[in-house]
Order: C-alpha cells, then structure tokens, then sequence
C-alpha cells in the first residue's frame, strides 16, 4: 500500500521521476545482461563447452537414482540428449537408471538384467558423456574399446552408437574382421570409439603399427560372461595386457559373471554390482511365455515342419546346435517350401551373405531363420513371436540368452524348447533352479506332418544334398558328445540308425567316435581288477577336458584364420573377430573332437586299435573324418594343452617334471617299427597301371625300382628290413635315375637344335622367294604407272618386316653357332674363354657370314662335316 501511496504524486497520480527512475534500472539490467550474453557468444566453442562440462560434472555427485524417470533427468551433455531424442529414447530402463549414474561418476559397473531390458544404452550414453568430458578429438586416438563376442552383435552397437551419438564429434569405428585387414589399418588410428570383436581387435594390436591403446579411457565388454569365458581366454588375456591399468571398464551381459578370477583378470577398482533382476521372480522377461516339448530324435525335423507350417505369418528363430545342421536343413526346407520365407545365419557363411541375412531378417514381418549360436545373444531383431530351439541348449543360461531374442522391450514372445526323453528331466531341473518358468506342452499326432519320405526322395535325387545330409548327422551326434553336463546330454542314448532315417539317409554314416566308444565298455570289464562286474557305460569327457579341447579349439581355429602364421609370443584365441560361437561350428571342430578321442584312445586305459583294419573296409560313409585322419598330433594332449591355459614355461617345467611317468610308459613308436608292423600284416599297397598307345605296359604306382641292386633286394626281402643295404639300394637307384635324367636331358637339347636349324632352313628359302617377289612388284608399278595406285596391292609392310627381322635373327643365329663352334674350339685349346673377344669375333662375323649355307647334305652330315672342318682348321 504505502509503495503505491509513494509513488503517486498528488491527486493521486503516479510520479513521473519515480517511474522513469524505475524503468531505467530495468533498463541498464537488461543491457547488462545483453552485454554478458554477447561476450559469452564471444567465446571460443571449447570454453561454452567446459564451462558446460563443469555445470554438468558438478551435477554428478547429485544423482539421485529414485528422482529418475527420464533420460534428461541426467547431467548429460545436450549432444547426447538431442541424439536420444531424436531416437525415440526418453524414459529410462532400470538397468539404464540405476548404472548410468555410477558410470558417470566414473565407477568400474557390472551390470546384469534380463534380456531385451536395454543394456545397450546403459553403456553407451556414459561413453558418450566420458569423452565429452574430456573434449576428445581425433588426434587423441582410442579413448573407448567396446567388446562384443560375434560380428553381428558389435555391427548391432555400431549402429546404435551411431544414431545416439550423432551429434557428437568423435569418429567411431567398427573392426569385426571378415574385411581386408590393411583397409581397416589405414582408418584404425583415427578412431576414438571402436566396436570390435575380441580377435580381430588382438589381430590389429599385433599387426597394426602405430596402433594402440595407451590413452584409453573406457573398456566395455557387452556379454561380458561370455567373453571371459574360457573361449576367449587367451584372447582377452592378451588385450587387456595391451591395455593400460588406469581406466574404466564397465561390464553388461544378462547373465553375468561373478568369477572372481575373471573380475581380477580386468583389475577393477571397487566394482559396483549391479543386478536389477536379481530379486525378481523370474530371470526371463514376463511377457515371454516359455514352453517345452519332449519328443523322440527322429521326430524333430517333421515337429519343425509342422511348426512352420501352423505359423506362416509369424516371425521366428530356430536355435540348431551345429553349423552343419544349419546348412543342410535350410536346404531340405526351402526345398520342402512350407510356405514361409527361409533364412540361414551361420559362421561359416562369408561376412558379406552373414549380414545381407542379418539385415534382410529385421526388415521382414514373417520370416524364419535358423540360426546356431552366434544369434544368440545380443541380437535385437524387431518383433521376433518365436523363438525355437531344435536342439537342446548346453546350459541353462544359453537357453536364457536364445529365448530372450523374443519378447524384448516391452513386446510379447513365446519361446518353445524341443527336448529328447534323455534329456527332459536335467534340462528342466537347471532351467527351474535358474528361475526360468517353463511348462511341458504335448504334440497334437493328428497335427504331425511326416517329412521323412520327401526328404528321402531329394537325397536319392542330389548326391551333394545327401553328403550334407551325412555331415550334418556326424555334427549333431559330435555336438551332444562334446556338452559338458553329462547329466543331460548322453549319446549313447541316441537313436543313431532311426535318426539318419529321419535325416533322409538310408544308411547311418560311420561315426568313428561313437564305435570306438561303444568297444570302451568291453575293455573297462577286461581291466576290472576286483573281479567285479563293472556296468558298461559310456565314457565321457569330463568338464575340463571338454573345456580344454574347446579353448584348444578356438586357438587353433584363430591361427588358421591367419592363414597359420603366428607372430612370436602372441596367444590367439580368435582372429578376424570371429567369435568362439561361429568357431566351434567350422569343420576343423570336427578335426579337433577327432583328435580329442585320438587323445583319449591314447592313454594307457583305452581301448587297443585292434578293430582299425575291419573299419577300414567298412561300409559306411563318413567323408569328414576320413579327413580329419591327416595330420593328427599323437602328442597334442599333452604339449598342446599347456599352451591353452597360457601356463609360463615354469609352470610348463613343473607339468612336465609331473608327469614322466606317463611318457616313460608310452612305447616311443618310430618309423621302422611302424613300417615292420606293416610288413607283418602283409600290407599290400595298389597298383596303378596304365598302357602307352603302342599298348606298351607302364606301372606308374608305386614306381617299379631300376636299378641293378633291385634283383638283390628280392633276395632278402624275407630277412625284414636292413637299414644298411635300404641305403645303398637308394643310393643305387639315386645314381640309376640321375643317369637317366642326364640321358633324357642330352636327347631333348638335340631335338631343340635339330628344330632350330630346320627353322632357319625354312626362313631362309622364305628369304629368297620374297626378294624374288620384291623385284617382280617393282618391275609391276612401272608398267602400270598411269591406271594410278592402289595401296592394297602393296606388299604388308608388317609381314615384310618380319621376315626381314626373321632373316636377320636367323643371320645372327647362323653367326651363333659358328661363333658357338669357335668357342668350343677355343675352350677346348685354352680352356678360358674371352668375352671380349667374342664379343668382336660376334660382329665380324656378322658381317661375312652373310650367305645362308646350304650343303644339301642332311643335318648329321652338316654336322660332321662342320666338326672335321673345325678339326683340320686346329
Ligand atoms: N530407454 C529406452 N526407451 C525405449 N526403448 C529402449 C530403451 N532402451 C532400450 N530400448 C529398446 O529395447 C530393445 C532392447 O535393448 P537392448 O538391445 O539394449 O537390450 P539388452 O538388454 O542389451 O538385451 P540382451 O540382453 O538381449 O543383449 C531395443 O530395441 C532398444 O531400442
């Protein structure tokens, strides 16, 4: 009141001086204001932006995690805000709400939560935000490393970086192998973001100069249990040696790790364990319904069929446990054309087809694809309804990981697991303890559509589809082999011949492993010292062993990717970023579990090699392992092994030192006493022989001995082998060949002169008749000066050059050979020869020798003659 009785001045009108008074302090306020706007615009970009960077990194310390709903609830910079934005992304995820904070803050963060709930962002924002911080540029190089463990996951992060981080500056790359390695080279340095695959990115620390990590700010590993998993071991041991201790490293996976080994292998400081579903009911997302079916092996495929055939508008994944599968019943289902559009996604597919498939299966709205392993995890495709896995997966977690490609962010899914009896009752137990709520469904029969008979009719029509057919059949029963939980996966209770019907195949393939097992038994009651009698059973590898083989595996696989050159003192689990899933699908796996059994049958307890002779001449098939026979280390069990779990050459010693007992035991067996061995088995070895066309008889394998020893060695060929008179007859037979050769030598460089000769005789004649020619066209033009030129008749000045070059080559080689013959006769006098002299003597003589010589005489007479002038001339 009394304000407004003030500023009015009498007669209750306001007072002029007051007013202007008062506008003129808003005034000078808002040109102040002004002013300080326009010198902050003054400022250079960087200092707007660490004065913003303060504001923000002040705000850290205030995060509070329950106030947070959004994803501007964060002090994020405005880039980061603007790219989430306009990416649809605004309300937070509680994986996202509870670790972007902490990663903020700049804490090391382990981050678990269910499938599809959105871990990607909750590590790529604080990327984002820690090279904001600190004003990164591209001459500071690699400030963040973001590991996946397939190709198409780390492609899948790639481009969510990409959309986010748009509006930012930083150059991100993306290095998952599969590409010319020098073209990556040349980009690799530049880059301050790199998504990779943990191969490729050991390939290019190794490779690559000037490349390398020493300012890294922030290590991410997504499917951080899965890459530190034995598989990588090797690998991701020698990265992180790369890598320097001072930095962040966040860790996310739906299943995470707890492994204390693997937590002190990253040294990370004070971690933050966050597990947002830790407590929740169930560990799969609630919209997935999850159902099992038991069924018998040999009824999976016509299942799978029925299935697709029920839900053709539907988007699905079917899970196989082996490459090889994949391929083949992609093939027999396209073939069978059940009315849906069929995809294959595998590792042995090249890179370009693997993300044309990938690509194609997240643009389609009814599609199937049928997949191994390396979709399992990670992969978001858009609005998948099913998820089907044909083969049982190894461990509750992997079936976690599988099912989760369905029902992601908020959608629905169903998930359908197919299960054999024998493997029914483990499964569901590990699937129940690991809070996964699956139900037994049944197969309506009426509904089953039986496929056997069709796909048996395109095996008899396409031999290349039955090999396939086969291969598949020998990589499933290997993939149940090799499961390490025993409780669920035993072969021995396959049915092998009723599944290869199933397959289309008449007959079951020869699997070699499963028939050396099948005598083990036999051998366990044999050995049985207590008199008692032993229950024959299958013989399984324990977990190591199964966990060795496949570490083994995957260093091996990395040094055949490498075209198997490795560099000294690197140990390489993967290269080209193939990851350890897409790995143990190549065929080398194959090579390997052979190998493994090798391994097994080698220790003192397994079975002796009695039946090899009668599985030579088997009846089965079996092309894979026919091949894997090359090549085989006897002794990979035990130097190999060391290698795998990177023990240092103490420990090497020590291991060696342990075990001496065992290499003493084992007889060292040398090339003789194999050979003998061979001997007393009358090994006879093929013929092959062939008829020359005068029906002349030649026996071209094995090469019949010439030599004049051979007669003695029939003699003593009863008396076994005697290394000594073995070394003459070579020796022999050495000297015998070299003979020959030389006689050989000697007949074909005299068929080449006699040739060269002829060809001068016969350029020599063309010579005269063209100079006959030339003089015959001369006198022509004369006569016909007035009817004008004509071109055409003129002789083809190529041809006429020619000759003349010909003549004059055959001039010079006429000089050749004579000074060929005065060298010989000059060697022969002195035995030294003149280069200079000849050099002169050449272009003499090219100058006399100037008419072509004809005796009329034949070739061996010139010859002659020629020598006994030389002779006489001496
Ligand atoms: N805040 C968000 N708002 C909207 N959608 C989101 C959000 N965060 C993630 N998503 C979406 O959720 C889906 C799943 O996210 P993401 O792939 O990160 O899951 P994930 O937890 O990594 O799954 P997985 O364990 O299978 O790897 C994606 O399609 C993603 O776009």
């Amino acid at each position: 009141m009394g304000k407004t009785a003030d500023s009015r001045g009498p007669g209750g009108r306001p007072d002029p001086v007051r007013s202007f008074n008062r506008w003129k302090k808003k005034h000078s306020h808002k040109q102040s204001q002004k002013k300080q706007l326009r010198k902050q615009l003054k400022k250079p970009e960087w200092q707007v932006e660490r004065e913003a960077i303060s504001r923000l990194t002040q705000n850290y310390e205030k995060i509070n995690v329950n106030e947070i709903t959004r994803f501007s609830d964060f002090p994020l910079s405005k880039k980061t805000l603007k790219g989430l934005q306009e990416a649809q992304y605004r309300l937070v995820t509680e994986i996202q709400k509870q670790t972007i904070g902490l990663a903020l803050q700049g804490k090391d963060v382990l981050g678990a939560a269910k499938t599809g709930s959105g871990k990607t962002l909750a590590f790529l924002v604080p990327v984002l935000e820690a090279l904001y911080r600190l004003q990164w540029t591209s001459t500071d190089g690699l400030g963040v490393l973001i590991i996946s463990p397939t190709r198409e996951l780390a492609y899948q992060t790639f481009e969510v970086l990409r959309k986010v981080g748009k509006n930012h500056d930083f150059s991100a790359g993306l290095i998952i192998g599969g590409k010319d390695l020098k073209h990556e080279a040349e980009r690799i340095n530049n880059i301050n973001i790199l998504v990779c695959t943990p191969g490729r990115l050991l390939q290019h620390m190794d490779e690559t100069i000037c490349f390398h990590a020493t300012n890294l700010q922030m290590l991410v590993l997504d499917e951080a249990d899965r890459i530190l998993d034995m598989g990588f071991a090797d690998t991701m041991n020698a990265i992180i040696e790369n890598l320097p201790k001072k930095r962040q490293t966040l860790l996310f996976s739906a299943t995470q790790t707890k492994s204390v080994k693997d937590l002190a292998r990253l040294s990370l400081k004070n971690p933050e364990y966050i597990w947002v579903h830790e407590k929740a009911k169930y560990s799969t997302p609630a919209t997935l319904e999850q159902n099992y079916i038991v069924c018998e092996l040999q009824q999976k495929i016509s299942v799978l069929y029925s299935f697709l055939r029920s839900h053709l508008k539907k988007k699905s994944i079917v899970f196989f446990s082996s490459c090889k599968e994949v391929q083949y019943l992609y093939r027999v289902f396209c073939r069978l054309r059940p009315g849906i559009s069929i995809l294959a996604l595998h590792g042995r597919q090249q890179q370009m087809r693997r993300m044309e498939v990938y690509n194609e299966f997240v643009r389609k709205r009814s599609a199937v694809l049928f997949a191994t392993d390396i979709a399992a995890r990670g992969l978001d495709f858009p609005a998948v309804n099913w998820v089907l896995q044909f083969d049982c997966p190894e461990d509750a977690n992997t079936y976690i990981h599988r099912a989760g490609r369905t029902a992601r962010y908020k959608e629905d899914g169903e998930a359908l697991l197919i299960l054999l009896p024998s493997e029914e009752k483990g499964m569901v137990q590990q699937l129940l303890q690991k809070k996964v709520p699956v139900k037994e469904i049944k197969i309506n029969p009426e509904k089953l559509i039986d496929v056997q008979k069709k796909l048996e009719s395109f095996l008899a029509q396409d031999k290349d589809l039955k090999e396939r057919a086969q291969r598949c059949f020998v990589s499933y029963i290997r993939s149940v082999y090799l499961m390490k939980d025993k409780e669920i996966f035993d072969v021995s209770t396959l049915p092998i011949p009723e599944y290869a019907l199933s397959l289309g195949l008449a007959v079951a393939p020869r699997v070699r492993f499963l028939q050396k097992m099948q005598k083990q038994p036999t051998k366990e009651l044999m050995v049985s010292q207590d008199n008692q009698v032993i229950e024959p059973r299958a013989p399984s590898l324990t977990n190591d062993e199964v966990e060795e083989f496949r570490a083994y595996f995957n260093e091996k696989m990395s040094i055949l990717q490498k075209g198997g050159r490795r560099p000294e003192g690197t140990e390489y689990t993967l290269a080209n970023g193939i990851s350890d899933e897409e790995e143990e699908e190549k065929e080398d796996e194959e090579d390997l579990e052979e190998k493994l059994t090798k391994a097994k049958e080698s220790q003192p307890q397994s079975v002796p090699r009695t039946g090899e002779a009668k599985e030579a001449s088997g009846q089965f098939l079996d092309r894979d392992e026919e091949e894997e026979e090359d090549g085989h280390d006897a002794d990979f069990f035990t130097v190999k092994r060391h290698n795998v779990f990177g023990l240092d050459l103490q420990e090497n010693k020590a291991l060696q030192k342990k075990e001496p007992s065992k290499s003493s035991v084992k007889k060292k067996v040398t090339k003789v006493a194999e050979a003998k061995k061979v001997m007393k088995r009358n090994f006879k070895v093929n013929k092959k022989i062939t008829f020359t066309d005068e029906g002349e008889l030649l026996q071209q394998w094995p090469q019949v001995q010439k030599s004049v020893s051979r007669d003695a060695e029939e003699e003593d060929s009863a008396g076994g082998i005697n290394l000594d008179k073995a070394k003459e007859r070579l020796q022999e037979e050495d000297k015998f060949d070299k003979e020959e050769y030389r006689k050989k030598i000697k007949a074909k460089h005299r068929e080449k002169r006699l040739k060269e000769r002829e060809a001068r005789r016969e350029a020599s004649k063309r010579q005269a008749k063209l100079t006959e020619e030339e003089e015959a066209f001369l006198d022509w033009s004369e006569d016909d000066d007035d009817d004008g030129f004509d071109p055409s008749t003129l002789p083809d000045p190529d041809k006429h050059r020619s000759s003349e070059e010909s003549d004059s080559e055959d001039l010079e080689n006429k000089i050749s050979d004579t000074k060929k013959k005065q060298g010989m006769r000059k060697r022969n006098n002195s035995g030294v020869e003149d280069v200079g002299s000849t050099g002169r003597s050449r272009k003499k003589a090219k100058w006399e020798t100037l008419e072509p010589l004809d005796t009329g005489l034949s070739l061996a007479e010139d010859e002659e003659l020629v020598l006994h002038l030389l002779k006489s001339q001496s």
